[in-house]
């Protein structure tokens, strides 16, 4: 017999494959419904991971139609950057319209949301594709307001969600796609996917979003390989070892390939593009170029509702896929003694900005009684050798961002800073103003991304000297 353990697909037919409930209204007649399983594996779908298996909804019911139908005007009209550069009077005129438009929208009542988780989602997506880009259309001298028509309804749903009011990962990404053609595989196809809202209208932007969509999807079968690792944990025995070993090697494919669809980003997304014209759309209140205040209007009336204090912009560093990985390989919390400035502690915020469901996922993860670290550094070779094998491929794909970091928003930020004649002669990788470059969550960029994988390399565990 096979000793080792077959990570089966299910089949169609299969009650785990049929499509998800909504949590709250529930199944359609003759459906079994699986919401408890849902809730109980936190939301992470056997086939799609933290992405639903289901395409999200592209409308909200008509009661919160003048929401969407201001996104659709924003959209349709495509919307300029307030500070792009040479911005015509006419695109000025026409986002100040739009923005004129959003300030009457009435302030709609977000009660009957809270029966649908779905729809608590479409609403947030809808409303932080608003707010961002009722922000980002004007220009960088003018103070940010927004009107309560957002603010109110934005706060309410991400009160109920316990998202933070600004977009996020899931926003742009997790629950952001359709399918390009209709499909009946359970799993989604990796290039059959499209995103459903984009800031820009483009391919550009569309591809920077799918890269994270396939990464997600490629990522279902590490997934499985956790669960399966944890299982023969639990039993510890030699046979369990074996299999183990022989996950991790699996494992290191997917991290392999994972860094290879990562890299294909540059296929379809045009640095100079992404740089100027999509990713200024991200901008949260911590990393505002202009470091102005967002001031959410209309609270006085709601004493219920608290100002944020912090708003980051959506980033994949909001991935629950990768922070699962270094939670599961142990690499988040083996190495901060000698690292006053915790790196990882910068990661663990931006677990603030993930589904709830997902954020619970992670702390079961953190709360496994036996780490695989620890059954690693009990010392069997073919063990060690196979958890280096996946740390270090790990540490490869982050090697790979930090090269599309360089590509896609160091290159472009030093081009845009020699065009302007400011030459600093500094050495360290600055803005357009001489100050340290920015991650879209507000990091020192360059600064953290190599201490994460520094610290991802460091986490190899030397053979025991016999
Ligand atoms: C053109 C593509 C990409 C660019 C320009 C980019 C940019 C960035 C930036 C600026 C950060 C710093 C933190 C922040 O600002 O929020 C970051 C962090 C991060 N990104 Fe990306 N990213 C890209 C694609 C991806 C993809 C596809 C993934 C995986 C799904 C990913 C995963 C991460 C992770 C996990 C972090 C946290 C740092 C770490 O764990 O090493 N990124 N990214």
């Amino acid at each position: 017999m096979d000793e080792f353990v077959q990570l089966e697909t299910l089949s169609p037919q299969h009650f785990l494959s049929l499509p998800r409930p909504d949590i709250i209204i529930g199944t359609a007649d003759g459906v079994p419904d699986t919401s408890t399983l849902a809730a109980h594996d936190f939301d992470v779908d056997t086939r799609t991971g933290f992405m639903p298996p289901d395409p999200p909804p592209s409308r909200l019911p008509l009661e919160w139609e003048p929401w969407e139908a201001v996104l659709e005007d924003a959209l349709k009209t495509k919307l300029q950057l307030g500070g792009k550069p040479g911005i015509t009077p006419e695109e000025a005129a026409l986002s100040s319209s739009w923005r004129a438009r959003v300030r009457e929208t009435p302030i709609l009542s977000t009660l009957d949301l809270t029966n649908s988780e779905l729809l608590l989602r479409r609403a947030h997506h809808v409303l932080v594709f608003i707010m961002h880009m009722y922000i980002h259309t004007q220009s960088l001298d003018t103070e940010i307001r927004i009107p309560p028509s957002i603010s109110i309804p934005l706060l309410q749903v991400s009160s109920q969600l316990q998202l933070p009011a600004v977009g996020t990962y899931s926003d742009t990404v997790l629950y952001n796609w359709d399918l390009k053609s209709p499909s009946s595989d359970p799993i989604p196809a990796i290039h059959n996917l499209r995103s459903q809202d984009l800031f820009t209208g483009t391919n550009d932007e569309q591809e920077f979003y799918l890269a994270s969509s396939r990464i997600e999807i490629r990522g279902v079968e590490a997934l499985e390989l956790m669960r399966a690792t944890m299982d023969e944990m639990f039993v510890g025995d030699d046979i369990a070892v074996r299999r183990i070993t022989s996950f991790l090697h699996k494992m290191t494919k997917v991290v392999d390939e994972l860094k290879d669809i990562l890299l294909a980003v540059r296929d379809g997304c045009d640095p100079e593009f992404f740089y100027h014209s999509v990713r200024p759309w991200f901008c949260g209140a911590d990393s505002d170029p202009a470091k102005r205040k967002w001031v959410f209007e209309g609270l006085e009336e709601y004493p219920e509702l608290q100002e944020p204090t912090e708003l980051s912009g959506p980033s994949a560093g909001q991935s629950t896929l990768i922070h699962s990985l270094d939670i599961f390989l142990g690499l988040d919390n083996c190495s901060t003694q000698n690292d006053p400035d915790d790196r990882w502690s910068l990661l663990r915020r931006m677990q603030n900005y993930m589904p709830r469901h997902h954020r619970n996922f992670l702390r079961h993860l953190s709360s496994n009684p036996r780490p695989l670290r620890s059954l690693v550094a009990e010392g069997d070779p073919k063990l060690l050798e196979a958890y280096n094998a996946t740390v270090n491929a790990v540490k490869e794909f982050r090697d790979a961002h930090i090269r599309i970091v360089a590509i896609y928003i160091i290159g472009p930020s030093r081009k845009a800073k020699a065009r302007e004649a400011e030459s600093s002669g500094s050495e360290s990788i600055v803005d357009e103003n001489g100050r340290p470059l920015k991650g879209t969550g507000g990091t020192n960029l360059s600064q953290f991304l190599k201490g994460v994988r520094d610290k991802t390399a460091e986490a190899m565990i030397l053979p025991r000297l016999a």
